[in-house]
C-alpha cells in the first residue's frame, strides 16, 4: 500500500469512529449552525506581496517529530501577528499527531480563515471541517478518483467553504481545473515517496491559468526560497516545518518580505 493509501485509510477509519457518537445528520446540523465561513479567496487574492498560509503542524511521516505545541491557538495567533493570511491545521491523527479539536481551538483564536489538511475522502470530513469552523478543505487529486473529487469539491462549495486543490503532476492541474478549482496547491513533496522537488512548482504553474491562485506548497525553509517560488509564479506559499522550528513572527516577516 502507497503510503497516501494509508493515509487515506486511517483518516476514514477514524472519521468512522467519530462517527458511532456523531452521525452524519448531527454532524451535518452542527455545519448549518456554525458561523458562515470567511471568503478564504478575498484574503488570498494575488497581492503585490506573497501571501502566506501558516501551518500548525507537530509531525510528519517523512520529518518526523518536529514541535511539540502545547498550545496550537498561542501557535496561529502568533502566526496572524506575522501577517499570515491564513492558518492551515493538520488534523490528521496518526501519522501528524493533529486533531480536529485543534482547528476548533485555532478558529476561536485567530480572525483568518482557517484550513482544514487532512486526508479527506468522504463527505462525513468535509461537514465535521465546516461543523468545526473550516472556511477551507484541502482535497488532494492523487488520492481521489475524479467523480469523488468532484463531488466533495461540490460540497465544499455548497457549504460556503474553499478547496485548495493539491496537486503534484500536469494532468493533476488539469483535473484540479476540470472541476473549477479557484485556488490550486503544487506539493513539492510526493505522498508517495517523500521526495522533494522545489522545481516541480515551476514546471506546472505555466499550466495554471491567472484567474486561479496558485500556491506553492512544502520546501520553504529560508525567505531564498520564499524568493524563488514567488519567482516562479506562486501567489501563496504554504509553510510548516520553517514556522514551527523557528521563531513564527520573525520568520513570516522574512518571508513575507521575499
Ligand atoms: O513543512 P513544510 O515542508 O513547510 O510543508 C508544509 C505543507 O506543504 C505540507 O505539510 C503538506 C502539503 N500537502 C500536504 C498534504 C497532507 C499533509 C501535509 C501536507
Amino acid at each position: 500500500m502507497s503510503l497516501l493509501t494509508e493515509l487515506v485509510a486511517g483518516a476514514l477509519t477514524d472519521a468512522e469512529a467519530r462517527r458511532v457518537d456523531l452521525p452524519l445528520s448531527a454532524v451535518e446540523r452542527l455545519a448549518a449552525e456554525a458561523p458562515a465561513p470567511l471568503d478564504a479567496l478575498d484574503f488570498l487574492r494575488p497581492a503585490d506581496k506573497v501571501k502566506i498560509i501558516a501551518e500548525v503542524k507537530r509531525s510528519s511521516p517523512s520529518r518526523g517529530r518536529l514541535a511539540d505545541i502545547p498550545d496550537p491557538a498561542a501557535l496561529a495567533a502568533s502566526y496572524e501577528v506575522g501577517g499570515a493570511s491564513a492558518i492551515s491545521v493538520l488534523t490528521e491523527e496518526r501519522r501528524f499527531l493533529g486533531s480536529l479539536q485543534d482547528l476548533r481551538d485555532v478558529r476561536d483564536a485567530v480572525s483568518l480563515p482557517v484550513l482544514r489538511k487532512d486526508f479527506i475522502a468522504e463527505p462525513y470530513q468535509v461537514f465535521e471541517a465546516r461543523a468545526a469552523g473550516a472556511d477551507l478543505v484541502l482535497l488532494i487529486v492523487a488520492a481521489l478518483e475524479q467523480k469523488q473529487l468532484a463531488e466533495l469539491f461540490a460540497l465544499v462549495s455548497e457549504l460556503g467553504m474553499t478547496a485548495l486543490v493539491e496537486t503534484h503532476s500536469a494532468d493533476e492541474v488539469e483535473r484540479a481545473l476540470d472541476i473549477g478549482a479557484q485556488l490550486v496547491g503544487v506539493n513539492a513533496r510526493d505522498l508517495a515517496t517523500f521526495e522533494l522537488d522545489q522545481e516541480l512548482f515551476g514546471r506546472l504553474a505555466d499550466g495554471i491559468p491567472g484567474s486561479v491562485i496558485r500556491v506553492a506548497e512544502s520546501a520553504v525553509k529560508t525567505a531564498a526560497d520564499v524568493a524563488h517560488y514567488r519567482r516562479a509564479g506562486a501567489d501563496v506559499v504554504l509553510v510548516g516545518e520553517a514556522l514551527v522550528t523557528g521563531d513564527p513572527v520573525a520568520r513570516l516577516e522574512e518571508f513575507r518580505n521575499a
